[in-house]
């Protein structure tokens, strides 16, 4: 009967379903058959059961999964990268130290750089013209500037003894090859050549922008102004006659930087030319052993750099044109035994410090646990921007959907200049840019989280001696860290209510170095709840 029944079914259904008619018990099935028949279908039901919990599993992980997307913002130099390698370091070390080598390669460049900044202020003619300029030349006629030097406030520039001059001719010969080497890493660094996929590495080219901004005058340098009635700004042209032009200056202040779509750490991963003996094995060793390897002209030329940055003729040149190296790379001079030794390994500090320009945006994503539940994990994403001002254009796509702006200020900056426009002072630029962000629509409901940068070398500048009132003339308070950054805060924390979008919004300010690891650990872990908390409140709200 049932087989009837089956057959009858059979014949039904297979007119019109193809699928049922494969799927039906054969006509003269046995009840032994039959109950194997049974049986086997509760597997494959209990596995297609098991399949459709785990996609449901899946999916329901997938919307509790957040992307969480962090936006880095601020001026050139204000500390983005700096920051970004600090999140690295807390959430990505092995990822971070797995690029240490290849940062060797510009720390090199940065010290080489800081030798050339030297070189530049002891030149003659720096001097020369030095004592030609006074308060009162045209300060619109500005060079591309290499180094800025400024004249102490009210004085007139003083003249240096010509026998307490150092020996510049001496040095410049003697350091020939360190700028034939300088070309060189520069030229491998910019390469598309066989180490490389297809990734550029080219450096950018000279903004038109900048170059109409500057007006070449015929003696190589020029003054210009810094913001109101500050001290009188002097700048020296970087590429003067006897010094061999920076290789690479897309700006003329001979800073290195290199595209977003750069493959420079892959390329330098190993060292250029990886010892074979070591090359099969991946092992990070052994590049000292390949005598063309840059770390043997840095080693030769050690003693010459030390007797350079300890030479009391031109320590005393740089303190008087107050040349700022400490504020670039020259914390590197320090260290040169260290930093030009033959097995030199960069360390975590020694990668936190070194300067490469960004140019474009840059995407890096973290896997980070959820505080809250300690068991989502949460996508990272960090947007680290190029600061500069012809950089800036390509902020505004990445203000759709973003959950948080890091913001930096570098306040220690309010007695320099900007780099691509001499006559702006650096922290008119931070104030005006920080308006911009507080004030913008899209943003109103972004969490707003404000590093008051550089703070150990505010403190450093204070101490020396100089003075926030003569760059900043409604500061009134007392010339001391603590009034200093309490203005500070109290000044950006009064742009933000003037000027925001959403007078409810929080603003998280914090006080940083961001060179400093320490400290960075914990304040990086403080936003990041803080981001996430906020996150929370308001997915509860909607
Ligand atoms: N002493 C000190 N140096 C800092 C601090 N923050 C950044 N620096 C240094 O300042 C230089 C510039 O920092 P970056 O992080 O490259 O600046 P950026 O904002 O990414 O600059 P762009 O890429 O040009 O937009 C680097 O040499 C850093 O090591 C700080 O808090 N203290
Ligand atoms: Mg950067």
């Amino acid at each position: 009967m049932s087989r009837t029944a089956y057959s009858s079914s059979y014949r039904f259904r297979s007119g019109s379903d193809p699928l049922a008619a494969i799927l039906q018990p054969p006509p003269n099935e046995t009840p032994a058959e039959r109950e194997e028949r049974h049986k086997q279908e509760q597997e494959a039901k209990k596995r297609s059961d098991n399949i459709d919990r785990m996609i449901r599993e899946t999916d329901r992980r997938n919307r509790k999964r957040k992307t969480v997307k962090v936006l880095l913002l601020g001026q050139s130099e204000s500390g983005k990268s700096t920051t970004l390698k600090q999140f690295q370091l807390l959430h990505a070390p092995a990822e971070f130290r797995a690029e240490r080598l290849a940062w060797r390669f510009v720390i090199y460049l940065n010290l080489l750089r800081s030798v050339r900044r030297i070189l530049e202020a002891i030149a003659p003619d720096a001097d020369s013209v030095w004592s030609t300029f006074d308060d009162t030349d045209d300060i619109d006629n500005v060079e591309p500037a290499a180094i800025v030097i400024r004249a102490p406030r009210g004085s007139k520039p003083r003249h240096a003894q010509p026998n307490a001059s150092p020996d510049y001719e001496r040095y410049m010969k003697n350091f020939r090859p360190l700028f034939e080497l300088e070309q060189q890493l520069i030229s491998q660094l910019s390469d598309r050549d066989e180490n490389t996929d297809d990734e550029a590495t080219h450096l950018p080219p000279q903004t038109q922008a900048w170059a109409n901004a500057m007006t070449p005058v015929s003696n190589g340098l020029s003054r210009v102004a810094s913001e109101g009635s500050s001290p009188p700004v002097f700048a020296v042209k970087s590429i003067s006659q006897s010094l061999p032009p920076p290789p690479v200056s897309p700006t003329a202040d001979g800073e290195l930087s290199v595209p977003t779509t750069s493959n420079w750490k892959k390329v330098f991963a190993f060292g250029r030319a990886q010892n074979p003996k070591y090359a099969h094995s991946g092992e990070l060793q052994g590049w000292w052993e390949d005598p063309h390897d840059p770390v043997h002209i840095m080693n030769r030329f050690a003693p010459l750099i030390t007797e350079l940055w300890r030479d009391p003729k031109v320590r005393r040149l740089l303190t008087e044109r107050r040349v700022l190296l400490e504020e670039s790379s020259g914390f590197y001079l320090d260290e040169i035994d260290r930093i030009t030794a033959t097995r030199y390994f960069p360390t975590d500090e020694d990668v936190l410090k070194a300067r490469l320009r960004t140019t474009g945006v840059t995407e890096h994503v973290f896997k980070l646990n959820d505080p809250g539940t300690r068991e989502i994990p949460l996508d990272w994403i960090i947007y680290d921007v190029g600061g500069a001002r012809h950089q800036r254009h390509a902020w505004a796509p990445y203000f759709d959907n973003v959950d948080a702006i890091i913001f930096l200020a570098p306040i220690s900056a309010f007695d320099q200049v900007l780099v691509e426009d001499m006559k702006y002072n650096r922290l008119q630029d931070s104030f005006e840019l920080w308006k911009l962000v507080v004030s913008n629509s899209l943003l109103g409901n972004v969490n707003l989280i404000l590093f008051l940068n550089k703070c150990d070398l505010l403190k450093k500048k204070l101490q020396n001696g100089v003075k926030l009132k003569n760059h900043l003339h409604t500061y009134r308070g007392p010339n001391d860290f603590e009034s200093v950054t309490k203005y500070f805060k109290n000044k950006f924390g009064a742009i933000h209510q003037s000027y925001t979008p959403n007078r409810t919004r929080e603003l998280f300010v914090h006080f940083t170095s961001v060179t400093n690891t320490r400290t960075t650990r914990t304040i990086i872990m403080s936003v990041r709840d803080a981001i996430l908390h906020t996150n929370l409140k308001n997915t509860a709200l909607m």
